[in-house]
């Protein structure tokens, strides 16, 4: 294989709460190179095609910098870049479709923060560094929100005054660069037409699941922010208005706001650890109880999920707990033998992707998340249709 002609290239930028992925894609969307800048703020690593270095990033603009120098030792420079694409959690109400960026859709992603504080921010921070530095390189972002656009009215308003769903007080759900990945892998994976009724489970450090029907999502956890639904590493999930309030009465509203997005979850229950891996390892009580209830509550959402959908066809697990947690699947598997799943222990061990034994009424699969291809394939699209 030559060497792709240089305008063909377009990185892609995936800025999560802790972690930078990026990857660069060629003219045919083959992936060139990948890698993550993770444990940023903390015990943080650069790790490129393969290779990992510790690294200390006290902040995202300084793990952009490494990430984009790594690039560099690899061939790869901004000039050469043909786009870079991405992955912006939150659109809100007027950003549902992939777009190139401009100085009003900047706007407007930043207007959408105080919905997505651990996410929107960053996604920021990597638009303007990109834009610093390469001021005529065309930029694209897709939306995690976008793929939650076909909920229908009873499913995305909350319960409240008219003029609330105004102000965008409203569920949006996130996420959806992962679900739509697995609308599009699911059928190639499992040589398989894709099942009517999915419930797909996105298990990573936040975590969400959707009810896609006919591959269009009808029902997601998550709400007006990536704080709603599952028990997640640091976030609360679902929590009473009223228990929110009374925290903001006694801690105020900045203290209250770090509670719960990065002092609950698995991290709260826990008492200290927020990674599944490390939870897996740990003999204590707490940790086990932390798994528990992540458990316990992704098998409560799923039930209401499969309500919406009104049955259930196949499952499928995606995201770093989802492709990896062998334990935190059987679990889950178990808790929807009542509905005929029945999971064959050997292919859980082995990772899947086909995880369903001969006798189950529901197909369970494995997917990995792609949402790096997805924010590429969406890019290309809008450079094809320019
Ligand atoms: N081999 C593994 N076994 C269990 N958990 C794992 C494994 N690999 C990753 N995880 C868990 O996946 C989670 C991170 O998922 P990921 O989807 O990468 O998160 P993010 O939301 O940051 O994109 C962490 O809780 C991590 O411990
Ligand atoms: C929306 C969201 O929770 O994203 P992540 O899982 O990357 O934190
Ligand atoms: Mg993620």
């Amino acid at each position: 294989m030559g060497d792709p002609a240089k305008s063909d290239r377009i990185l892609v930028l995936n800025a999560g709460s802790s972690s930078i992925k990026f990857a660069v894609f060629d003219k045919d969307l083959t992936e060139e190179i990948a890698g993550l800048a993770a444990g940023i703020g903390g015990a943080s690593f650069l790790q490129i095609g393969g290779a990992r270095n510790e690294q200390p990033f006290i902040d995202h603009r300084a793990a952009l910098s490494a990430v984009l120098n790594a690039l560099r030792d690899h061939g790869i420079r901004i000039d050469d870049l043909r786009a870079a694409a991405h992955r912006v959690v939150h659109g809100g109400r007027k950003l549902t479709a992939p777009v190139r960026l401009t100085p009003d859709v900047r706007a407007e992603i930043a207007n959408c923060t105080p919905l997505a504080p651990l996410h929107n921010p960053h996604n920021l921070a990597a638009i303007d560094t990109l834009a610093e530095l390469a001021p005529d390189l065309p930029q694209f972002a897709s939306f995690d929100t976008s793929f939650h656009a076909t909920n229908p009215d009873v499913a995305t308003r909350y319960a409240i005054p008219k003029m609330m769903e105004t102000k965008g007080i409203r569920r949006y759900g996130f996420h959806g660069l992962s679900y739509a990945s697995l609308v599009r892998r699911l059928p190639i994976v499992s040589e398989e037409k894709l099942p009517s009724r999915l419930l797909a489970f996105h298990l990573g450090n936040g975590a969400s699941l959707c009810a896609i029907l006919n591959g269009q999502s009808v029902a997601t956890t998550m709400g007006y922010s990536p704080l709603d639904g599952l028990t997640m590493g640091t976030r609360s999930g679902g929590i009473d208005a009223n228990a929110v309030l009374r925290l903001v009465e006694e801690h105020g509203l900045q203290r209250t706001k770090a509670i719960l997005n990065h002092e609950s979850g698995l991290l709260g229950l826990s008492g200290g650890k927020s990674d599944m891996r490390n939870l897996m390892v740990d003999p204590s009580a707490d940790s086990a109880f932390a798994i528990e209830h992540f458990c316990y509550w992704s098998l409560r959402h799923a039930g209401s999920l499969i309500a919406a959908m009104e049955g259930l066809d196949a499952i499928a697990f995606t995201g770093g707990i989802g492709e990896n947690a062998v334990g935190v699947r059987a679990r889950i598997l178990r808790g929807l033998e009542w509905l005929g799943v029945r999971m064959n222990p050997d292919f859980n061990h082995r990772g899947g992707p086909r995880l369903h034994a001969d006798s189950s009424k529901v197909a369970v699969w494995v997917i990995g998340a792609e949402e790096e291809r997805m924010i590429a394939m969406d890019a290309a699209a809008l450079l094809e249709a320019a």
